[in-house]
């Protein structure tokens, strides 16, 4: 069996980390041979409720989990791990969009950016999905200047997993029947889902997306609505924030990007930008991407419309604005 690799997840005794933690030590991010020590980060007041989750992983008694840090110090955090689940932030209340959190989020991410940097291994992988994770993650990167930028991903697979589940429920077929609706821009109410390149298995035949719902109107209005306005019904109905799905789209994202997609496949990543398909430049911007070796390459030469490239701008516009409003906090600290 391999050896040992550490993983940390912050915001360790939160709703999100209560059902991640049990799928990444079951072994389904890493792998069913991948051996793990956890690494479990959360503030000083709640360490007594991580002392109980600490219990319930023990009990769980699960064979690939060879230690438990729960600690309130970043710098055993941090401490050569080599896989990062950044979840630690303060959650978003109903009637707030998840840019209202900027201001008190982005200074977490820029400390554990400063932790990262100094105790981290230098290939670490680091998703962040605290919001608004798209600036969160860039912040993080820009403190931890050792690190290369492309270890340093944003969750929009989570809207990837709802815009996929809208559409297999339209034309009744499973979710696995559905590929590469992709998700561009900010996790936020201006992304852009898009089932232009989206394929289905629709009665045993392979057809476009766009030609088996074949309903333009649904397509670019109440399909786009509901995914980008989920978050918000979400915490409508539960008055907490999406959780459990949140968790798993966290091992999807970790878990692709670890163990590469499959051909053909398009995931949906927020990544530093190259200002790919016109999006702004040096922001963390979703793209259809695909992985292999552990490195990600954003799909290029897919068709945008005019539809489409003016939702690529609305969302980009939003990611500049709140990357002045980051660094303005991060600087004023
Ligand atoms: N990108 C995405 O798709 C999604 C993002 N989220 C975001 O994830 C974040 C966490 O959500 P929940 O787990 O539901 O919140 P929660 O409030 O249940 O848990 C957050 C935990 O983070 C801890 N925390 C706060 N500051 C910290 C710090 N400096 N270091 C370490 N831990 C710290 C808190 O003490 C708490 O235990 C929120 O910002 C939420 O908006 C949630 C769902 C989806
Ligand atoms: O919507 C929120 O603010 C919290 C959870 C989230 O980001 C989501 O469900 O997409």
């Amino acid at each position: 069996m391999a050896e040992p690799i550490r993983v940390v997840v912050t915001g360790a005794a939160g709703q999100i980390a209560y059902s991640l933690l049990y799928m990444i030590a079951r072994g389904e991010v890493f792998g069913k041979d991948q051996p793990l020590v956890l690494h479990l980060l959360d503030i000083p007041p709640m360490m007594g409720v991580l002392e109980g989750v600490v219990m319930e992983l023990a009990d769980c008694a699960l064979p690939l989990l060879r230690q438990v840090i729960p600690t309130a110090d970043p710098a055993v955090a941090f401490k050569d791990v080599a896989a990062a689940f950044l979840v630690g932030a303060m959650p978003r209340k109903e009637g707030m969009e998840r840019k209202d959190l900027l201001s008190a989020n982005v200074k977490i991410f820029k400390a554990q950016g400063q932790a990262i940097d100094q105790h981290a291994r230098k290939d670490i992988k680091v998703l962040v999905v605290g919001n608004p994770a798209n600036t969160n993650a860039l912040v993080c990167s820009h403190y931890a200047p050792s690190i290369p930028r492309e270890n340093f991903t944003a969750m929009t697979r989570l809207d990837q997993n709802r815009a996929t589940a809208q559409i297999a429920a339209k034309l009744g077929v499973p979710i696995s029947a559905v590929k590469n609706v992709v998700i561009w821009g900010n996790h936020s109410s201006t992304q852009f889902p898009d089932p232009s390149n989206g394929v289905a298995e629709v009665n045993g035949t392979s057809k476009r997306v766009w030609d088996a719902v074949n309903d333009a109107a649904f397509l670019q209005g109440n399909f786009v609505e509901t995914v980008q306005k989920r978050g918000a019904a979400v915490i409508a109905a539960r008055k907490m924030s999406s959780a459990m799905s949140a968790a798993k789209a966290a091992c999807d994202h970790m878990h692709d990007w670890w163990h590469g997609t499959a051909p053909g496949q398009f995931v949906s990543m927020g990544v530093i930008s190259d200002g790919s398909y016109g999006a702004p430049k040096d922001v963390v911007f979703s793209f259809p991407v695909e992985t292999s070796n552990g490195k990600w390459k954003i799909v290029q030469g897919l068709q945008l419309d005019d539809f489409a490239k003016s939702k690529l701008a609305i969302t980009g516009k939003e990611l500049e604005e709140e990357k002045g409003e980051a660094m303005a906090v991060c600087s004023a600290d």
